[in-house]
This record gives structure tokens, C-alpha cells and sequence, in this order.
């Protein structure tokens, strides 16, 4: 649907040039949850607002259903965006600051009044629709905020991290609230974050940013199992990462020897290399602890860290390095295994990915 193509964006002049999306391709299909993740300063927001019209590309192009969309201008692009500062009116109500664009488009009485009851219900504020904004909580102006770029029933929403004012709790409402509005609308919606735990929640696919590059595009499942990359790999989740050689590539299939000798099945990275050293990532999860002999990597037990959930076992490796073993915890269950236990780590053919740095 908006297909985004070697999109690159410099802002200053030669001097103080900074390249703050470089070659970016990427295609946003219709009715998608779409994230856009990254660290801070990676060029999120950037490639959101190329999106919008707020910013110029230097070179590429952008088109939303063969449209060219960097000839429109901003308001004319079948495009809303929610920002982070909801950017609500205070002196009006909640009914009017949803109206609002509605009515600076020129539309009837009738018509906005009708959707403006629409998307009351909609964000479940019908209840609040007279009262000011500024006499609602943060997360009540999020819906409103939402309602208003909801209501002129744009093609697709941009929203630039819109939940990060929000506390822990709300936060994790709004995501559930956001993925239904999503679902119910059938609008695509382009999500910006940093916090990739809400990624993961929410989204259809995720394109992970970083220096103004998208490094990897996948289903939230792809990107957390499958990372093709360290940056990937350390940004989203917990992993292990271990040193190996890596012997033979099969399609997916890879063969590497583990620093402790072993040789395991591993899954190899997509345009990966041949042979030579590698690193192969292994979440925490993915792992368990094995009696001293049995598993692939021996080693000595040192913090043992109750989490309620779970436990986190921290592996001192023979070979070098740490492993860090969680494990979901049952209802009085007692742990045996203490600090300064022999243990070995183990883990089931595939499981390790072999990253392709
Ligand atoms: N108008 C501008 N002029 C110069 N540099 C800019 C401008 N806008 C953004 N940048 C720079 O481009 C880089 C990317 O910024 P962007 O806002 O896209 O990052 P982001 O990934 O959204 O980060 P955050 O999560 O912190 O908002 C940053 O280093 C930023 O300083």
C-alpha cells in the first residue's frame, strides 16, 4: 500500500551534513499494524514524517497506492498522525476537539455530529462528551487524540509514540485498545517506538531501525526468534550470544562447533557467510540446565535470581563467558541447584541463530 522507496534524508549542508535515513525501503501493506522500532536518534520519527509531509526527502520516493505522495502537501495527503502530545484543545470538549478537523474540511452539520458519535463510541468516551479536556485524565485525552485523527477516516495513521505519557498500567490498556481500533477500523496504522516489548505486543510486522538504516523487517515471532543480526538480537529481548566456528550452511540449516567442542544444528542467517567464526544467539528462554555431562556447554552455577515468574540461572561457562538460563516457575516448587553447582547448558537443534555480522 505505501510503498517507501531508497528514501534517504540529510539534514544541514555539507559542513554539518547528518544523514538521518539512508536508503531506506520498505513496503507498508494495507490493514497492517506496522512498528517502526528503534533506539533513539535511529530515524523513526523521521521516516514517519516523510510519510506525513512534514519532511522533505533528499532523494527517493514515496507512494500510497502507485500515488505519488511527496507532490501533495501535507493536508492533502490521505494521511493523520497522532503525536505523542496529543495536541488537544483545552477550551473546548471532547466532542468538539474530535470535530475539529471535521469541520475545517467543510463537512455538514449532520455528518459531523453523526461521527463524531461514531467515534465516541468508538474510544468509549460518549460518557465524557462534554466535558473539556482539560478536565479528563491522560489516558482519556489519548482516546480523544485518537478519535480526532480517527474521524476524517484517513487511509492510513501515523502514530508517533502515542503511549509513551502514559503510566505502566494504562499503557498496557491502550496497547490492547489500539490493536482493536486498529482491527475495527481496517485502517493501516504506522506505529513509531522505542519500546520494543510494545512492539512485539501489538504489531503485524516490525521494520528495527538503527542509525537510520532498517536492519531487519519481520512478524514479531521472525524478529524475536529469528534475529538476523547482533544489533537485532541485543536490541529486542535478552540473548546469549556465543562464539563459534561455523562449519557448513544448508539453506536454513547451519552446522557450527561450540567453543566447548560440541557440534550442534543451528539456524543459519539469511545472506549469510560461509565458513569461519560466527556468533550464535540463544535467548534465555530457549535454553535449560543439564546435570554436569550431558548438555553442550559445562560450566559452574553462579547467581540464582528469583523473578516471581521466573528464575534467571547464571551460567559460568568453562570455555568463557556467561549464560544466562530462565525458567518459568511453578507454584512451591523448591530449587536445588545453588550457587557454585556443576551444570551444563543445553539446548535443542535449531534453536541457536547464527548471526550474520
Ligand atoms: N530538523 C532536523 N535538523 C537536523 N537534524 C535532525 C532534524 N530532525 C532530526 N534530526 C536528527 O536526525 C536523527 C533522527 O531523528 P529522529 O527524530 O527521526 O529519531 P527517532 O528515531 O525518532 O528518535 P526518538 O525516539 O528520540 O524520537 C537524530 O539524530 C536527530 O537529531
Amino acid at each position: 500500500m505505501i510503498e517507501i522507496d531508497r528514501v534517504t534524508k540529510v539534514f544541514g549542508s555539507a559542513a554539518d551534513a547528518f544523514r538521518a535515513l539512508d536508503t531506506v525501503s520498505v513496503t507498508i501493506r494495507q490493514n497492517e499494524f506496522f512498528t517502526l522500532l528503534g533506539p533513539s536518534g535511529c530515524g523513526k520519527t523521521t521516516l514517519l514524517r516523510v510519510i506525513a509531509g512534514f519532511v522533505d526527502p533528499t532523494e527517493g520516493s514515496v507512494t500510497l497506492e502507485g500515488q505519488d505522495l511527496l507532490r501533495l502537501a501535507p493536508y492533502e495527503r490521505p494521511v493523520n498522525t497522532v503525536f505523542q502530545s496529543y495536541a488537544l484543545f483545552p477550551h473546548m470538549t471532547v466532542a468538539q476537539n474530535i470535530g475539529f478537523g471535521l469541520e475545517m474540511q467543510g463537512k455538514p452539520g449532520e455528518e459531523v455530529r453523526r461521527t463524531v458519535g461514531e467515534m465516541l463510541d468508538l474510544v468509549r468516551m460518549s460518557e465524557l462528551a462534554d466535558r473539556r479536556t482539560s478536565e479528563i485524565s491522560g489516558g482519556q485525552q489519548q482516546r480523544v487524540a485518537l478519535a480526532r485523527a480517527l474521524a476524517p477516516r484517513p487511509r492510513v495513521l501515523l502514530l508517533d509514540e502515542p503511549l509513551s505519557a502514559l503510566d505502566f498500567k494504562l499503557r498496557k490498556d491502550m496497547q490492547l485498545e489500539l490493536k482493536r481500533l486498529q482491527s475495527e477500523t481496517g485502517i493501516t496504522f504506522v506505529f513509531v517506538t522505542h519500546d520494543q516489548e510494545e512492539a512485539l505486543t501489538m504489531s503485524d510486522r516490525i521494520a528495527v531501525m538503527n542509525a537510520g538504516a532498517i536492519r531487519q523487517i519481520g512478524s514479531p515471532r521472525d524478529i524475536y526468534d529469528h534475529p538476523a543480526e547482533r544489533f537485532v538480537a541485543d536490541f529486542i529481548g535478552d540473548t546469549n550470544f556465543l562464539e563459534a566456528e561455523l562449519l557448513t550452511v544448508e539453506g536454513e540449516r547451519a552446522e557450527v562447533r561450540l567453543a566447548s567442542g560440541r557440534e550442534i544444528a543451528a539456524r543459519a542467517a539469511e545472506g549469510g557467510a560461509g565458513q569461519g567464526p560466527v556468533t550464535v544467539a540463544v535467548r534465555p528462554e530457549h535454553a535449560d540446565l543439564a546435570p554436569e555431562g550431558e548438555g553442550l556447554l559445562p560450566g559452574r552455577l553462579g547467581d540464582v535470581v528469583y523473578f516471581g515468574t521466573d528464575t534467571h540461572f547464571h551460567v559460568d561457562l568453562d570455555a568463557g563467558g556467561r549464560f544466562v538460563v530462565r525458567r518459568q516457575n511453578q507454584p512451591d516448587q523448591a530449587e536445588a541447584r545453588g550457587r557454585g553447582d556443576r551444570v551444563s547448558v543445553r539446548f535443542g537443534p535449531g534453536v541457536g541463530q547464527v548471526l550474520r555480522d
